[in-house]
């Protein structure tokens, strides 16, 4: 089983990358991690809509270039689904048990994500209505996903 992680920018603080090194750890007993970080565009002060539809066309394009075929798509959107963790966590079993091979899940940059890739999701995930850095969503993400997994462990770490 593979999990990829596609995200936006280079995770910059020093505590989000103690973090995610920590969730790393813990979920390669479970899966293969790979974790992709596509280069952000540059996003002037008073940039127009127009200019920002450009950013995150070109970002959602670099995106795109990382999804494999056959991978089941979990795309991070505030508007998506919102969903208890154990059922998370059996949409996961159930994806796995269709025979996807890899689980792939998309955060969007600070601006955000085109509506063409929210519509490839097979699951457009929401967690709450509030608006996360997408840095931090990253560490909140691995949590998540580790907490799948030991759900199915059966693990008492999800009470
Ligand atoms: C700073 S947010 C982008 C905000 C942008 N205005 C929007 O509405 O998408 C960056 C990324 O973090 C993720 N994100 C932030 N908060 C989220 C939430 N509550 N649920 C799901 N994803 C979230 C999404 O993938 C989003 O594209």
């Amino acid at each position: 089983m593979k999990i990829k992680i596609i995200t936006v920018g280079k995770l910059k603080e020093k505590y989000l990358k103690e973090g995610m090194a920590e969730y790393q750890k813990r979920l390669s007993r479970f899966a293969k991690l790979e974790l992709i970080e596509v280069k952000d565009e540059k996003t002037p002060e008073n940039a127009s809509l127009a200019e920002n539809q450009q950013i995150i066309a070109t970002e959602g394009k670099r995106i795109e270039d990382k999804i494999g075929p056959r991978d089941y798509l979990v795309i991070l959107a505030i508007e998506g689904q919102q969903l208890p963790s154990e059922q998370f966590s059996k949409q996961l079993g159930q994806a796995m048990l269709a025979g996807h091979g890899t689980l792939t899940f998309v955060i969007g940059g600070s601006l955000g994500l085109t509506p063409a890739i929210k519509k490839r999701a097979d699951l457009l995930l929401s967690f709450g209505k509030l608006t996360l850095p997408h840095q931090l969503m990253r560490l909140v993400l691995i949590e998540q996903i580790y907490r799948a997994f030991m759900i199915q462990a059966g693990s008492p770490y999800h009470k």
